[in-house]
């Protein structure tokens, strides 16, 4: 049975990383909402206007075909996602409620037919509150700027050719502390509903290894939950019945 799957995190947690590892596991399909705002801020967000009609005309084409449009975002996204400059952007875009309802609208019309992961700070409260597991990866902000920068330095940008690996970790520092900033009441309220998982000292490996045992769990529970309720039901009836003459398997 196929279920969706919320997950959000802090900025430069591994929420993209685990996220496509963890749709590629279960074939699910992954959506990122967080490219979202980016690729909007990219193509709507012009001359420091946001293109807010265009926004709409936008979200009518997507909904008309959404995984073709889901690809072509994934693909402008993919050209300029190490670049911190375009981020800000995207976090200005991310204040405009019209956008936040458009964006999660779509996203809840394409996740209707269940079996999709989706990442974001509000994927577990506000684009999917009725997700069937709702989680929050969490890592402490020194985990997730080392985490940051070791991906931009080994993917040695052109962008940053002229900067020192000290001014690299600055500037990421800096755009981490914004963004947790923008996000932080979104985070906080998505902790409030969902199963926290720190990741601060994990492998992404681990990390994926819990989040899968919460799938398998999930999927094992809903479909014996009759004989789980019945297993309660007897195991009830005999503990109060006679509370010392239960005889447990292989017990002497
Ligand atoms: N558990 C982990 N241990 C070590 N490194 C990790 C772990 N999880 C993710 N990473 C690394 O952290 C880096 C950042 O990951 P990623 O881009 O997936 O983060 P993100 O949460 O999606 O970021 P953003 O908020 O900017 O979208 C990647 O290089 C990834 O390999
Ligand atoms: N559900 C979301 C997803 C993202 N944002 C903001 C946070 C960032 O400023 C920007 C880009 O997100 P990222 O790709 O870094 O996860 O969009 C948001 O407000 N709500």
């Amino acid at each position: 049975m196929k279920i969706n799957i919320a997950i959000d995190g802090p900025a430069s947690l591994g929420k993209t990383t685990i996220g496509k590892k963890l749709s590629e596991k279960l074939e699910y399909q992954l959506i990122d909402s967080g490219v979202f705002y980016r690729y909007f801020a990219k193509k709507f967000y012009l001359d420091n206007i946001i293109q807010i009609n265009e926004i709409y005309l936008f979200k009518d084409e997507m909904l008309n075909n959404p995984f073709y449009h889901l690809k072509e975002i994934e693909h402008v996204n993919s050209q300029f996602y190490q670049d911190l400059t375009k981020s800000q952007r995207a976090s200005e875009i991310a204040k405009v409620p019209e956008i936040r309802s458009t964006i999660n609208e779509i996203i809840q019309i394409i996740t209707k037919k269940k079996g999709f992961v989706v990442l974001g700070c509000d994927a577990t409260t506000k684009i999917l509150p009725t997700a069937e597991i709702k989680l929050v990866l969490d890592a402490e902000i020194e985990t997730r700027v080392c985490r940051r920068a070791k991906q931009i330095l080994e993917a040695k940008s052109s962008q940053l050719d002229d900067l020192t690996e000290l001014e690299i970790i600055g500037k990421v520092l800096s755009d981490i502390l914004k963004r947790d900033f923008d996000a932080y009441e979104l985070i906080l309220e998505a902790k409030k509903v969902a199963t926290i998982i720190n990741t601060s000292n994990l492998s992404i490996e681990q990390v994926l290894a819990k989040i899968l045992r919460y799938v398998y769990w999930y999927n094992f529970s809903s479909d014996n939950l009759l004989y789980i309720i019945i297993f309660m039901i007897i195991f009830f009836i005999l503990t109060r019945s006679q509370p010392n003459q239960i005889v447990w398997p292989f017990q002497d």
